[in-house]
């Protein structure tokens, strides 16, 4: 079976999905049901940790069936990042962690260097470490040498769904991978998860794109399938690009 780690953590499906910005909980619980995630990520401050008896939004779930991947939305320094991940890890959440530390509030653009600090720290502390980055190679590498578990390279702005922007930079990006890369924000249509698996990635994680679709349980199933078409296709490896045709019908040998 086509199965992947991510630190010690094994999984089947490369779907990752977000829980925020559903219409209603019910149409979530549907959507996570149908996109067949195994991993749900969900930021720490909507969470009311000190008193977690509280209506919260992931109530409808039944958390047993997921790997939690708690993200450190809303830091915009590596200190706050840090914090809120302690704080997630003292709640009993999960070892593994999403950093996230923006540097925009316009763009929602991760700041390189507050997210690399936030990320070696949490990485020598133990935790699982996820990092959502920039799609720039260098700090790709960058975060592999400080010891992530995986790098989760945005496709665009959270949220915006324009899909991949700079193919060029996620093919270099996994190219020269030695952790799971995930593509991360940005993806606005399952083709745009087809086209992150075909260039290689190990995973694709979304929110915007399902949450906000006119029929969001629909289009969860369409970017599992999206997922698993571009998968497969990696693997089954495509045919080179040639400028001029070759015809599908070869006429060598044919009787005149
Ligand atoms: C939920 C989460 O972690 C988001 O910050 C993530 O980056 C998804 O982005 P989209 O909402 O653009 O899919």
């Amino acid at each position: 079976m086509d199965t992947w780690k991510i630190g010690p953590y094994e999984f089947r499906s490369r779907l990752l999905l977000g829980t925020g910005k559903f219409a209603d909980l019910e149409t979530q619980g549907k959507a996570v049901d149908v996109s067949e995630a195994e991993i749900l990520t969900f930021a720490i401050r909507r969470l009311n940790l000190e008193n977690p008896h509280e209506p919260n939004f992931l109530e409808q779930l039944d958390l047993k069936k997921f790997t939690l991947l708690p993200n450190t939305a809303g830091a915009y320094t590596a200190e706050e990042a840090v914090r809120i991940a302690r704080l997630a890890k003292a709640s009993g959440l999960c070892d593994m962690i999403k950093v996230e530390v923006i540097g925009d509030p316009k763009t929602l653009l991760p700041d390189p260097i507050g997210t690399l600090e936030a990320s070696k720290i949490l990485v020598e502390e133990g935790f699982i470490v996820l990092t959502y980055t920039n799609d720039d190679p260098i700090l790709a590498r960058r975060l592999q040498e400080a010891g992530v578990h995986a790098v989760m390279p945005g496709a665009s702005p959270i949220g915006s769904g324009q899909g991949i922007v700079h193919e060029n930079n996620l093919r270099f990006i996994i190219e020269d991978a030695k952790v799971p890369i995930i593509v991360d924000a940005g993806i606005g249509a399952p083709a745009d998860c087809a086209k992150a698996m075909e260039l290689g990635a190990d995973g694709v994680l979304l929110n915007t794109a399902v949450a906000l679709a006119d029929n969001p349980v629909l289009m969860a199933e369409a970017m599992k399938l999206g997922v698993e078409a571009g998968r497969k296709g990696f693997l089954a490896g495509r045919i080179a690009k040639k400028r001029y045709a070759s015809a599908s019908s070869p006429t060598e040998g044919m009787i005149e």
